[in-house]
């Protein structure tokens, strides 16, 4: 049974804060737990704040980084010194600050020609990190979300919204750039914590649709995000929350 947290704060600077607040949470209370934090980042703009205050004190001190396991929940197939790499501006914003080893960083091989085979890849290095054979719980899975209700790689549409068998999977998406890797809904779904960071105006009548309208995770794939055992918290900004009732700020 799934609880769902929904906070508005009136700007990102003050969301990201929140954000930290709630990664080191997640952090105490995995490694209090089984000795160990295992957290899948996101890409894209919003979460850059975030990660350079986790980079910063007094937040950075707070995380024994000598226990945590990081993976991405998503990843564009360019080289890793992309620009668009998920994994460069993760690294460029916290992994490369903060007393992690390469061993601690389990990077997506997103830029492998053969899609099917990275993404295997990515599947097994989980399943070893969790010494698991089947679907790793991962303590924290940070997502964000596009205005069309896109969240991880999952587009509108797409065959990936259905994908029940593999955790990982390449698709082709309508943003740039086209080709990802991606968690598939199962991962999402086992999750203990999801952690979305949404801002802006652009993104408000998806918002509203995901939190509020019929449940149609065809068109807006972040309504797929129920962990069977795990809390969502959807953090906004003011412009983003606009379309919500007042209810659910
Ligand atoms: O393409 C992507 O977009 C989403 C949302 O990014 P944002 O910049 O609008 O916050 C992101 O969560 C995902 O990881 C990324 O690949």
């Amino acid at each position: 049974m799934q609880n769902i947290h929904v906070s508005t704060y009136a700007d990102l600077e003050a969301l990201s804060l929140a954000a930290a607040r709630c990664v080191i949470q997640a952090a105490h209370e995995a490694i209090a737990d089984h000795g160990y934090f295992t957290i899948a980042l996101s890409g894209g703009n919003t979460p850059k704040a975030l990660y350079s205050l986790l980079a910063e004190e007094p937040y950075t001190s707070q995380i024994d980084w000598s226990k945590v396991e990081v993976f991405w929940s998503d990843e564009r197939c360019v080289p890793p010194d992309s620009p668009d790499s998920c994994y460069r501006m993760a690294y460029d914003t916290l992994l490369g600050k903060v007393p992690l080893t390469e061993q601690q960083i389990h990077r997506v091989p997103a830029e492998q020609a053969d899609r099917d085979a990275a993404s295997q890849a990515y599947t097994d290095e989980m399943r070893r990190v969790f010494k698991t054979e089947g679907t790793p719980v991962f303590d924290l899975i940070l997502l964000g979300m596009g205005p069309e209700g896109h969240t991880a790689s999952l587009f509108p549409h797409q065959e990936s919204l259905k994908e029940q068998v593999r955790l990982v999977m390449p698709v082709t998406v309508p943003k740039p750039p086209p080709p990802r890797l991606t968690f598939t809904p199962p991962v999402l779904n086992a999750a203990k914590h999801v952690l979305f960071l949404v801002t802006g105006k652009d993104k408000a009548e998806a918002v509203q649709a995901v939190l509020e309208g019929e449940y149609n995770p065809e068109e807006y794939p972040a309504q797929i995000v129920q962990p069977s055992n795990g809390d969502v918290t959807w953090l906004f900004d003011t412009g983003a929350a606009s379309h919500l009732s007042q209810k659910a700020r």
